[in-house]
């Protein structure tokens, strides 16, 4: 039986089994066994379907955002509208049939805007381009998802499902799990914190349906049953992700308001150019990226080009931001801003101070 199978006999017996306290148990289990199956769909080596392998496009810039939604809700309209890049617009679905990537120059931060084809349900299971959509999905740093405001709202569900389905979680953020697999001792389950979702038969449970016999587990939230499984799969790609609305010209006015509120959800018109200056702002916040100044020996900082990074960075990454092999020469580094203990006076740091934004640094070297 092929994997497809397999999975469909799986889902078929779960809509089966009635939910209730005598059954948990062996939902858990086909839970773990159905989620292993689907990451067997995305292995490059299973007979399964065609590797899980994404549009070559050479990730640029200091972060990436790719554009997912379904055929005609406007993804190349905003890629042309936000980048100097044209990509082929027309009222016709699976216009776009690649990936094609934009940049958006913004804060001084080079943005790769990715418009990618239009998935339809089932993609994560290979129809249409979905497959590659997808794991192109699993690269960005924000994941856009471009909704049609005429549409129902149905087609923000699906989409999850399918994102979802390949390991992609959603605004959300790694359990606080730690797990440790061992050679012998047997399965230690240990727990900070007051559990609501599961108990340790459920986790025992889950552990067997992966041959997992001798472990550690510290559990220091109150996760469920799924999140447990995350952990043990433990490739999930947590990215944040905006819902954008667009084609809010053709809807009445309740309708924007109301999908408006939605959390994580912005509403625009690529067509009447509405909301795409606070798109960019959502989008920045939502990347969470740094500006570093950086300022010689006696002379003003250089606002001009700031240095891009991470939330988190460390001086360590500003040193790369600048060239390759100032690492090995570095001394010191002199830092000011908010991530000055000092502030406003300079803070003299290492190589593992975490920057904050907009700090000015001077790099002393060897
Ligand atoms: N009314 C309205 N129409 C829009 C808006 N933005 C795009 N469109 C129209 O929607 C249609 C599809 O636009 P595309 O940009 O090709 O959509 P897409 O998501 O890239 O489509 P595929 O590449 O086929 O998946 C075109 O006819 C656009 O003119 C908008 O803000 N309002
Ligand atoms: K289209
Ligand atoms: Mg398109």
């Amino acid at each position: 039986m092929g994997v497809l199978e397999k999975i469909k006999e799986i889902e078929e017996e779960m809509a089966r089994t009635q939910k209730n306290k005598a059954t948990e148990y062996h939902l858990g289990l086909l839970k773990a066994k159905l989620a292993r199956y689907r990451a067997q769909l995305l292995e490059p080596t299973t007979k399964a379907g065609k590797a899980g392998e994404g549009f070559d496009v050479m990730k640029s810039g200091d972060a990436r955002v790719a554009l997912i939604g379904f055929p005609s809700v406007g993804k190349s309209t905003f890629l042309s509208k936000m980048t100097r890049t044209a990509s082929a617009v027309a009222a016709y679905e699976f216009t776009t049939l690649t990936a094609i990537p934009g940049v958006i120059d913004y804060q001084g931060a080079r943005i790769q805007l990715l418009d990618l084809p239009g998935i339809v349900e089932g993609a994560s299971q290979g129809r249409g381009r979905g497959r590659q959509v997808v794991s192109v999905a699993k690269t960005a740093d924000l994941i856009i998802m471009m909704l049609d405001a005429t549409k129902s709202q149905e087609q923000r569900r699906l989409l999850e499902i399918e994102l979802e389905a390949v390991g992609i979680r959603l605004n959300r953020k790694r359990p606080d799990v730690v797990f440790k697999q061992k050679t012998g001792g047997g399965i230690v389950i240990n727990a900070t914190v007051k559990l609501t979702k599961i108990d340790e038969k459920a986790v025992r449970t889950v552990l067997a349906g992966y041959k997992i016999h001798n472990c550690d587990v510290m559990i220091r939230e109150d996760i469920s049953i799924d999140e447990f499984i995350d952990v043990l799969i433990g490739t999930r790609k947590y990215i944040p992700c905006l819902y954008v609305y667009n084609k809010i010209d053709s809807v009445s006015l309740e309708m924007i308001e109301q999908l408006a509120q939605q959390e994580n959800s912005v509403v625009i018109s690529c067509e009447m150019g509405l909301n795409l200056d606070y798109l960019l702002v959502r989008m920045w916040d939502q990347l969470g990226l740094v500006k570093i100044y950086t300022k010689k020996r006696g002379e003003h900082p250089d606002l001009t080009d700031p240095i891009c990074l991470r939330k988190g960075a460390t001086i360590e990454h500003v040193c790369h931001g600048i060239h390759r092999s100032l690492v090995s020469k570095f001394r010191y580094a002199l830092v000011w801003g908010k991530s000055s203990k000092f502030n406003p006076h300079a803070q003299k740091v290492g190589l593992n101070h975490p920057v904050a934004d907009e700090d000015v640094v001077s790099i002393f070297t060897k």
